[in-house]
């Protein structure tokens, strides 16, 4: 017996069945028999459920009923939870309500006859439904009430909350009341009580979050133990992009449920005598002022970053400063062969535990602050007619904008991109245009290199914007050094950015 009335008839149902081995058809651990001629099994990458009953659809506004059997699929990635008790099946899954949007729903069947036998189909369906991902975590949840539209609260509590529940986690939640209150609840955190700090809130959380962790006396043991996540409820939302490919609450919940745990490089600045860690980006140039500078243009909407970004461009603004960079791959052949070698190893996922970490703080310097000599093998470079200057630890910045097409999360490096300011309107604008699927990269006025660390001192204005994770940091000297899987989020593929590589 079922209790929901499914109405997905998969066609591809007798193709998956065929694609389960002769072998694995008769198994018990593969095939379950739960009576009424209903029949559970675990397909080449999904649950097979095969049931006689004859269903109506009403589709067309109403207009048109067809009939069907109430046989469906699930792929694996959306069982949820699965258990039997007093003689009941029950099996929780993530259902796809619209193109990206799911919700949790519950099939029920009673286990006539030994219920134990059901043991270990339940057993490997929860393996095959997890894989390598941690199951029933520990979510500290924070909600950053002002972020995006203001509607993260609802956002978490209708599509996110219901999921998590479904797959036996546990959430702690607690939404933050000031700037700064995410970084002083990380900060005093207890890495041992949670496996992941889930923020509903744009980039500007995360950044936060990781920062309060980097407080901890035993900074690199907190980042490498607890996963640092995003629900996104902000504008941007870089880090579900990057993560899980999508934008819906949904989806990246039904991601942190499966998700991997994920080394992701993170970079230090240090500027005067501070020390933060970045996880995003960090600009200069055209990209900085078009999204700092025009705070006074919010009522635009999306469109102010386009028209600040244009008002710069017809006046050619140029941004002087002399830079020096510790540079590992300057070609971008070079930088293509590399991302495709890192794509093709095989991943490496992080164990659950602080591994050699423990009592650890934060990695110390190698290449010193701002206010240390360069070091000798940097290769230093001064110019006046900079227009854009963008250093990316993740490949998407935000929606359709692909900036970093090679950028990897553990290989070390971090990403820059050098674009003159002189290079002509007309190209700037159409470069625009490539960014959407990462094809401005091979712009021959796209300046690319990856480096393990660089310096940008601003020349000859007093002041003007230098975004790090899209938050303004003073208009001053800064220097970067990127820490190789230092910090670690949960992702998708446990080892790429969902972004479309380099061509
Ligand atoms: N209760 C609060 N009151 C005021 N500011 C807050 C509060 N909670 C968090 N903040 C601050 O809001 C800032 C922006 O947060 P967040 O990134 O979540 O939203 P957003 O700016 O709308 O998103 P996006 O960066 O995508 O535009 C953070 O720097 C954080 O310090």
């Amino acid at each position: 017996m079922s209790t929901e009335n499914p109405t997905q008839k998969s066609p591809n149902i007798a193709d998956s069945l065929a694609a389960t081995s002769a072998a694995e058809t008769f198994n018990p651990n593969y095939v379950l028999d739960v009576g009424n001629n209903i029949t559970l099994t675990l397909g080449a990458d999904t649950l097979l459920i095969q049931d006689p009953k004859i269903v109506k659809n009403i589709r067309f506004c109403g207009l048109r009923t067809t009939e069907s059997t109430a046989s469906q699929e699930i792929p694996f990635y959306n069982i949820l939870a699965v258990d039997a008790s007093d003689s009941t099946l029950t099996i929780k899954y993530a259902r796809l309500i619209l193109k990206d949007d799911y919700t949790p729903s519950t099939l029920q069947y009673v286990l006539h006859g030994d219920a134990a036998r059901a043991e270990p189909w339940i057993e490997r369906l929860l393996e095959l439904a997890y894989g390598d991902a941690q199951r029933n975590k520990r979510l500290r949840v924070l909600i950053n009430p002002y972020g995006g539209k203001g509607y993260a609260k609802d956002l978490y509590t209708e599509y996110a909350a219901p999921m998590f529940e479904a797959a036996g986690c546990t959430t702690d939640l607690e939404t933050t009341t000031h700037t700064g209150h995410a970084t002083e609840i990380s900060e005093n955190i207890d890495i041992d009580a949670y496996d992941a700090i889930v923020c509903c809130s744009g980039d500007g959380l995360p950044y936060e979050v990781l920062n309060g962790l980097a407080k901890k006396p035993n900074a690199s043991e907190a980042l490498t133990r607890i996963a640092v996540v995003m629900l996104p409820c902000g504008s941007g939302n870089a880090l579900a992009w990057n993560l899980f490919g999508t934008n819906s609450v949904s989806s990246v919940a039904l991601g942190i449920i499966k998700g991997l745990r994920t080394p992701m490089d993170l970079t230090s600045i240090t500027q005067h005598n501070a020390r933060t860690l970045s996880f995003l980006s960090q600009s200069y140039g055209i990209i900085a002022e078009s999204d700092l500078g025009t705070d006074h243009l919010r009522w635009m909407g999306a469109a102010r970053f386009t028209y600040g970004f244009l008002v710069r461009l017809i006046g050619q603004i140029t941004y002087p400063c002399d830079l020096a960079f510790k540079v590992e791959i300057d070609q971008k052949d070079k930088i293509k062969e590399h991302y495709y070698a890192y794509k093709n190893k095989k991943p490496e996922l992080r164990p659950v535990g602080p591994g050699d970490q423990t009592g650890k703080g934060l990695p110390s310097l190698k290449y010193g602050t701002i206010d240390d000599e360069l070091p000798s093998d940097w290769e230093k470079l001064s110019t006046d007619t900079l227009g854009n200057f963008y250093a990316g630890n993740m490949a998407i910045m935000s929606a359709d904008i692909n900036f970093f097409p090679a950028s990897l999360p553990n290989d070390g490096m971090i990403d820059l991109v050098m674009i003159d300011g002189k290079a002509g309107r007309l190209k700037a604008l159409s470069m625009m245009t490539a960014v959407e699927n990462g094809a401005h990269f091979d712009y021959p006025e796209v300046v690319a290199r990856k480096v393990t660390g660089y310096r940008l001192v601003p020349r000859n204005r007093d002041d003007g914007y230098i975004s790090v994770d899209g938050e303004r940091i003073p208009f001053a000297p800064f220097q970067v050094e990127v820490h190789q899987g230092l910090g670690t989020v949960l992702s998708k593929s446990g080892h790429l950015y969902e972004a479309q590589g380099p061509s």
